[in-house]
């Protein structure tokens, strides 16, 4: 038995007039049927909220603005999952739906509830069809793209595999509508990315082309998790693990989800300037960092939210999930623990960065 987490963009699920393409999700929910039927557990990454909502709000294209995109979201939610829980009905199976913010896997007791809510489903038998928040998530909070929220959650659920269904049946060395382009079979590493052109855009409805789906391949294999890209109409063939696609090795070992996502993260709120001391404390010594070790504080950021640790020199050394407010590190900066506690406090003896909430880059 393994557990397997398959992402299916939306290119692969709605129609060009922005509808559930029943045609194309029918396969692939009975590829999800089959896998479980062989004793697999699968979880779902759906995208197509968006695109499917375009249709029933008279939308033509992809609406720019954000409030636009959470009312399609709101309205194709509903519609893909109502799609997904008859489909799966038809097999005795219940879906369940998981709407993910990034503060699911970044905060501590946020990823701990996420990681018990999908054990629970799992355990009940549940096929759970997971999709970002769209319609609370604003701009800042976005994944921004179901790829990298995939690979977030076969971490946050400790998947043997990730599976990455979208309109094209492999990665290739270029754009595949280019004639010189060259289907890659296995990708063991960067090395064999180099050559790799992934910057031409991809469907009009998906959102990150393959840049994305690269990035989250990186996060998941670099988490040990081996990944699998290929089309949806192979679901079938990819989820038996037949050699189809572009096969993803391992390059890492597991470390936490949030520090995954931290590693991963394209926007910090803030930043920290350490001294040398302090960058070699936590570079080389493995250590928290310390309020004695900031030398300044840029920014607008809460407690909880990641930030870069920036050298002197304007290096970024390491990110971190900071536990104070940026209003209150200027009057601790520089200071002992023991000063901080008998001047403020004793909760301002804590660590300004804690070594567990921190990644070096
Ligand atoms: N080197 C490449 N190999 C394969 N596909 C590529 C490459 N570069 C760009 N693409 C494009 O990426 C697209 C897939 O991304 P996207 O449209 O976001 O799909 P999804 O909706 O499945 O997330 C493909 O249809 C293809 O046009
Ligand atoms: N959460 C969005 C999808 C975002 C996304 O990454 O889309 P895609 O590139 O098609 O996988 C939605 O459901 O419309």
């Amino acid at each position: 038995m393994s557990r397997v987490v398959v992402k299916v963009g939306s290119s692969s699920l709605t129609t060009d007039d922005g509808h559930l393409d029943h045609a194309a999700i029918g396969p692939l929910v009975d590829a999800l049927v089959e896998a479980r039927g062989r004793g697999d557990e699968v979880v779902l990454v759906s995208s197509g909220a968006i695109a499917a909502g375009l249709g029933p709000l008279g939308l033509g294209a992809r609406p720019r603005d954000l409030a636009t995109q959470q009312a399609a979201a709101s309205v194709g939610q509903g519609a893909l999952l109502e799609f997904y829980a008859r489909s799966f009905a038809e097999y005795g199976l219940r879906v369940g739906q998981v709407l993910l913010t990034i503060d699911d896997v970044t905060r501590r007791s946020h990823y701990r509830n996420a990681h018990q809510t999908f054990a629970k489903l799992l355990e009940l038998g549940i096929v759970p069809v997971v999709n970002e928040n769209d319609t609370v998530a604003t701009s800042e909070i976005r994944f921004g793209d179901n790829d990298r929220l995939a690979a977030l959650v076969a971490h946050l659920v400790h998947a043997d595999r990730l599976v990455l269904l979208s309109d094209v049946d492999a990665l290739y060395t270029g754009h595949p509508s280019l004639p010189d382009s060259v289907r890659i079979e296995r990708v063991g590493g960067e090395d064999d990315l180099v050559e790799v052109d992934v910057t031409r855009v991809g469907s009009a409805v998906g959102t990150g082309g393959m840049v994305t789906k690269i990035e989250a391949a990186r996060i998941a294999t670099a988490a040990g998790v081996p990944v699998l890209l290929t089309n949806a109409a192979q679901a079938h063939e990819a989820l038996a693990d037949e050699p189809v696609g572009t096969r993803f090795e391992p390059t890492g070992k597991r470390r936490p989800a949030r520090l995954l996502w931290l590693a991963h993260a394209s926007e910090t709120k803030g930043s920290l300037v350490l001294d040398d001391g302090a960058v070699r404390a936590i570079t080389q010594g493995k250590a928290s960092l310390l309020a004695a070790g900031v030398s300044g504080v840029e920014g607008t950021f809460s407690a909880g939210d990641p930030v870069d640790l920036v050298g002197l020199g304007g290096t970024v050394v390491a990110r971190g999930l900071v536990n104070f407010d940026a209003t209150e590190l200027p009057a601790m900066v520089g200071r002992s623990s023991r000063d901080l506690a008998a001047a403020l406090g004793p909760e301002y003896e804590r660590e300004v960065v804690h070594r567990d909430d921190l990644v070096v880059l």
